[in-house]
């Protein structure tokens, strides 16, 4: 099938049409994670080397074997529905805007009647939870404002937290098993992950029943994640998820039992010298029923320099990035696609 293109505004090629092929779900490899929690170095370097592919040919992969409990998942996703049924009126109690940076909930458009606020998803946003006496909370850091947290439904906040908390210990695990796939030592990230960015997000998206205007009007339309990646978890039975693959085509993800899905994000492209791909996807719930996905954003300490990783730029070649500090970069990119409103809500 011929595709045509348009441009982003970052000037990228995003391939037109809402059409997307239904494919084998093993065209998006799986990892097995369980060698990371063993001390088996063969076993390890297999995965590594699994890995690698993965990150340089697809920039997206399904893992298995995380660790992570399924009561845990679970808990979050009824969670998270019960907040969506509540009455918009409270939702709106925590409206992002009444709070510095990204903690929040957003409303949709049709509700909100605000025709800046995502037109077919709502969510609810949250960043790394720390003491509100932390200096960074103090200082107005960015990427750690303090959460705002809904009063119902009981048990949100605790089963959030919970949650958060093994997406922080699967990701540092999982920025293990990249360290070995780039060849470099298992811990090499360790001291760069001290106090990271890290966001979640709760996506909620309606039925699509109707045809799109144009292929922004959809769930989630065509973008790149920012940090260095992101865990995404997504509701059973339902596929929304869309991915480009090397041909420019979309191809579905449909969700996999006992899997998170996995992709490498731009902060993690830049630092790999572009080896590592941060692969463009969207989402278009055409189910007859909502979806819910979250979405965990994975990064660095914010004032880490960040510099092409050596051994990802060929011999007598030049670093295709200046070093930029961590934290700079993510804010920069965050400003982009929201148009500078979060930075504006920073300052
Ligand atoms: O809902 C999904 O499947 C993906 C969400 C996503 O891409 C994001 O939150 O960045
Ligand atoms: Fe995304």
């Amino acid at each position: 099938m011929a595709m045509g293109y348009r441009l982003d505004r970052y000037g990228r090629q995003v391939p037109v049409g809402l059409s997307a092929r239904q494919t084998d779900f093993s065209e998006l490899p799986v990892i097995d994670l369980a060698p990371m929690f063993g001390s088996d170095p063969e076993a390890k370097r297999a995965m590594a080397q699994a890995l690698r592919s993965a990150c340089i040919e697809v920039g997206f992969f399904y893992l298995k074997n995380h660790g992570v409990p399924q009561p845990i998942i679970d808990q979050a996703f009824a969670a998270s529905a019960e907040f969506f049924a509540l009455p918009y009126a409270e939702k709106m109690e925590i409206e992002q805007t009444r709070t510095p940076g990204y903690p929040g909930y957003t409303p949709m458009q049709e509700e909100s009647g605000d025709a800046k606020s995502r037109k077919r998803q709502e969510g609810f946003n949250m960043n790394l939870e720390l003491p509100l006496d932390d200096p960074y909370v103090t200082s107005r850091r960015p990427f750690f404002e303090p959460n705002s947290w809904p009063r119902r439904p009981a048990g949100f906040r605790d089963t959030l937290l919970t949650y958060f908390g093994e997406m922080r210990n699967l990701g540092q695990k999982l920025l293990g098993g990249f360290a070995l796939a780039l060849d470099l030592p298992e811990d090499h990230f360790q001291p760069m992950i001290t106090k990271p960015i890290t966001m979640m997000r709760v996506n909620h998206y309606p039925p699509q029943e109707d045809q799109a205007s144009d292929d922004e009007d959809i769930g989630n339309g065509a973008h790149t994640d920012f940090e260095c990646f992101t865990i995404l978890a997504q509701q059973k039975g339902i596929t929304a998820l869309q991915v480009v693959n090397g041909k420019g085509e979309w191809i579905s993800v449909p969700p996999i039992p006992g899997t998170f899905v996995i992709n490498i994000a731009d902060q993690m492209e830049r630092w790999t010298n572009d080896l590592f791909s941060s692969t463009m996807h969207r989402v278009l719930n055409k189910n007859a029923m909502d979806r819910t996905s979250i979405a965990f954003f994975f990064g660095s300490d914010d004032d880490i320099v960040m510099s092409p990783l050596p051994n990802c730029v060929p011999e007598g070649e030049a670093p295709k990035y200046p070093p930029i500090r961590a934290g700079d970069y993510v804010l920069g990119r965050v400003d982009n696609a929201y148009e500078g409103n979060l930075k504006k809500k920073l300052a």
